[in-house]
C-alpha cells in the first residue's frame, strides 16, 4: 500500500483533525502516502475532486494540528446514493485516478452506510466519530432486535427496537465510547454548571438543550454538571411525573436545572423538537426546539398561579428559560481524552487498510481488566437483517427512569472515559491561550487559508472554485 485518501464526513466534531493526524504519522511510518478530500462525500462526488496531500515526503504538514478542533479537511453531508450505481463506479473510478489503495472515512453511522456501496468496488475503512456517541452496539446481538413496520407511505418503514438484554455488561459492549464525545461532555457539563447558578440566583427553571438526535448519551454525561433532571430520546417524558417533580425541586430549592437531549420524545413517542420537520437526504431529522416545546408545556401546565403565589415572578413565562447549547458542543480544542484516542483510532485504520481489510471499523474497547483497547469489526455486525446500521441507544440500564436521573450503571460507563479526561496541558491551554494579549492585535488565522494553497485538482475548478 503506498497511497491512501482520507476524508471526515458527517457533523464535526472536535477530535476529526487528531484522528487525521494519528492516521497520518502512522502512514508516515510505514511510507504510505495520504491523501486528504475536500468536504467528505461531496469531494469525491464532485468532477474535480479537490484535495491534497497530507504528508508530502512523508511528514506531516503544518496545518495538520491535534490540538485544532474542526477539521483541515472540511466536511459534509453530501449522499452518496447505493441504488445510483453510475454515481458509485464514477467515485471508484475517481479515487483510482488519484492512484490511491484505499479510503479511510471518518465518520459516525451514516458515514459508514455511505461508505458500504464504495466497499464493493474499494478497500475501505471506518475511523469512528461522533459527539453523540452513538456508532457502536450495546451487545454483540442487538442490531437482531430491530423490527420493521410498514408506514402509509408505501416502501417507506419505521423501524422500533425491541428491548431484548435488561442487563448490561460494560465489557461487552462494542466500540465502548467515540472521539468528540468527551469534549462535547466537557462543554455541556460546564455550560450546565454555568446556567445553574443564574437560575439559582433568579428562582427560576432553567430547561438545557443538548445534542443528541437520537441517542442521549450527551445528555447522560451532562450528569457531571449535576442536572436535577435528565431528559433523554430513548425515554419518553410522562409529562405529569415531570411536572410533579419539577413543582417539589422548585419548592425545595426554589429553582430547578433540567437537561433535555434534543431528540426527546412525548408519551407517544412523538418528537418534541420536531416541529419544524426537515430531512437531510440521508433522512436525518433536524431538530429545532425539544426545550422550547418542553417551556410551553411547563408553562401551561404550571400556570403563573405556581409562581404568584410563592412571590417569585409574575408569569411562569418568565420564571422559565430554556438555553440551547447547540454548537458549542461539537467545536474548539479537543480535551485530552479525544485527542488521545482519535489520534489512536487514525492509526489504527491505516493499519487495518495496510493489512488488506475492507469494509471495517477500528473500535475502541473497554473492559475491567484492560482499561481501553484498540479493536476492529467487521461493518456487517452492525447491521440490522434489512442491512441498516441504527444509531446506538442510550440502554434502559444506564437510567433510572423514576428519579430522571442516571442508575449505577450508568455511573459506572462513563467513569472510565471522564476520571482522567482532562489532561494538564488542557488546564495549562487555558490558563495561558484564552486572555492571551496577542489575539487583541491580530485577526483570527484560519487554517482553511493555508489548505487552500495545497490543493489540488482532477478536472480543472470552476471559475470561483473555493472549497
Ligand atoms: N443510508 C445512507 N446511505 C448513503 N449515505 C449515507 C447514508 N446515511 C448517511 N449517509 C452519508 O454519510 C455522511 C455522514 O452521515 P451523517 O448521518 O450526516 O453523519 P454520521 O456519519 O456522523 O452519522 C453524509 O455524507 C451522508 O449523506
Ligand atoms: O449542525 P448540523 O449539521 O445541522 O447537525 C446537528 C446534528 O449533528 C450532531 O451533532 C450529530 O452529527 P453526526 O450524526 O453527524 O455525528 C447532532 O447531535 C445534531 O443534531
Amino acid at each position: 500500500m503506498k497511497r491512501i485518501a482520507i476524508l471526515t464526513a458527517g457533523g464535526d466534531t472536535p477530535a476529526l483533525n487528531a484522528t487525521i493526524y494519528g492516521a497520518v504519522e502512522r502512514a508516515n511510518a510505514l511510507k504510505i502516502e495520504v491523501v486528504g478530500i475536500i468536504r467528505g462525500f461531496y469531494g469525491v462526488l464532485s468532477t474535480h475532486v479537490p484535495h491534497l496531500v497530507l504528508n508530502p515526503l512523508l511528514s506531516t504538514i503544518p496545518e495538520l494540528d491535534p490540538c485544532l478542533g474542526g477539521t483541515i479537511l472540511g466536511a459534509s453531508r453530501a449522499y452518496v446514493d447505493p441504488a445510483d450505481k453510475e454515481s458509485v463506479d464514477l467515485v471508484a473510478s475517481r479515487l483510482q485516478r488519484l492512484g490511491v489503495d484505499g479510503l479511510i472515512c471518518i465518520g459516525g453511522d451514516g458515514t459508514l452506510n455511505g461508505m458500504q456501496p464504495l466497499s464493493e468496488r474499494f478497500p475501505c475503512v471506518l475511523a469512528p466519530k461522533t459527539i453523540d456517541n452513538d456508532l457502536g452496539l450495546n451487545y454483540l446481538d442487538e442490531p437482531n432486535e430491530w423490527t420493521r413496520v410498514e408506514t402509509e407511505t408505501p416502501g417507506k418503514f419505521r423501524y422500533e427496537k425491541k428491548q431484548g438484554h435488561p442487563d448490561l455488561n460494560l465489557d461487552e459492549m462494542i466500540n465502548y465510547v467515540t472521539p468528540g464525545y468527551a469534549t462535547a461532555v466537557y462543554v455541556a457539563a460546564g455550560g450546565i454548571e454555568r446556567i445553574r447558578t443564574t437560575a439559582e440566583g433568579h428562582r427560576r427553571i432553567a430547561i438545557v438543550e443538548v445534542m443528541g438526535r437520537d441517542s442521549g448519551f450527551i445528555a447522560l454525561g451532562s450528569a457531571y454538571g449535576q442536572p436535577d433532571i435528565v431528559l433523554m430520546p430513548e425515554f419518553p417524558i410522562e409529562f405529569e411525573r415531570l411536572t410533579q417533580r419539577v413543582r417539589e425541586l422548585y419548592d425545595l430549592q426554589k429553582h430547578v436545572v433540567i437537561v433535555i437531549g434534543e431528540g426527546v420524545r412525548d408519551a407517544d413517542g412523538q418528537p418534541l423538537g420536531a416541529k419544524k420537520k426537515t430531512f437531510d437526504p440521508a433522512g436525518n431529522v433536524l431538530f429545532s426546539g425539544a426545550a422550547e416545546h418542553l417551556k410551553d408545556m411547563l408553562d401551561e401546565s404550571m400556570g403563573n398561579e405556581f409562581f404568584t403565589a410563592r412571590q417569585r415572578h409574575e408569569t411562569a413565562a418568565s420564571a422559565i428559560f430554556t438555553r440551547k447549547l447547540g454548537h458549542t458542543q461539537r467545536g474548539g480544542r479537543p480535551i485530552s481524552f479525544d485527542r488521545f484516542y482519535g489520534s489512536q483510532l487514525g492509526g489504527k485504520a491505516i493499519e487495518l487498510l495496510a493489512e488488506g481489510r475492507n469494509n471495517c471499523v477500528a473500535t475502541l474497547q473497554w473492559s475491567s481488566e484492560h482499561g481501553f483497547q484498540l479493536d476492529s469489526i467487521e461493518a456487517n455486525i452492525l447491521r440490522d437483517k434489512w442491512q441498516l446500521i441504527h444509531a446506538r441507544q442510550v440502554h434502559p440500564a444506564f437510567y433510572d427512569a423514576k428519579r430522571f436521573q442516571l442508575s449505577k450503571l450508568g455511573k459506572q460507563y462513563l467513569l472510565p472515559i471522564f476520571t482522567d479526561a482532562i489532561g494538564m496541558d488542557d488546564i495549562e491551554n487555558i490558563r495561558a491561550e484564552l486572555f492571551n494579549s496577542g489575539k487583541l492585535s491580530t485577526r483570527y488565522q484560519s487554517v482553511n487559508i493555508g489548505i487552500q494553497k495545497r490543493l489540488r485538482y482532477l478536472e480543472p475548478r470552476a471559475p470561483l472554485g473555493g472549497q
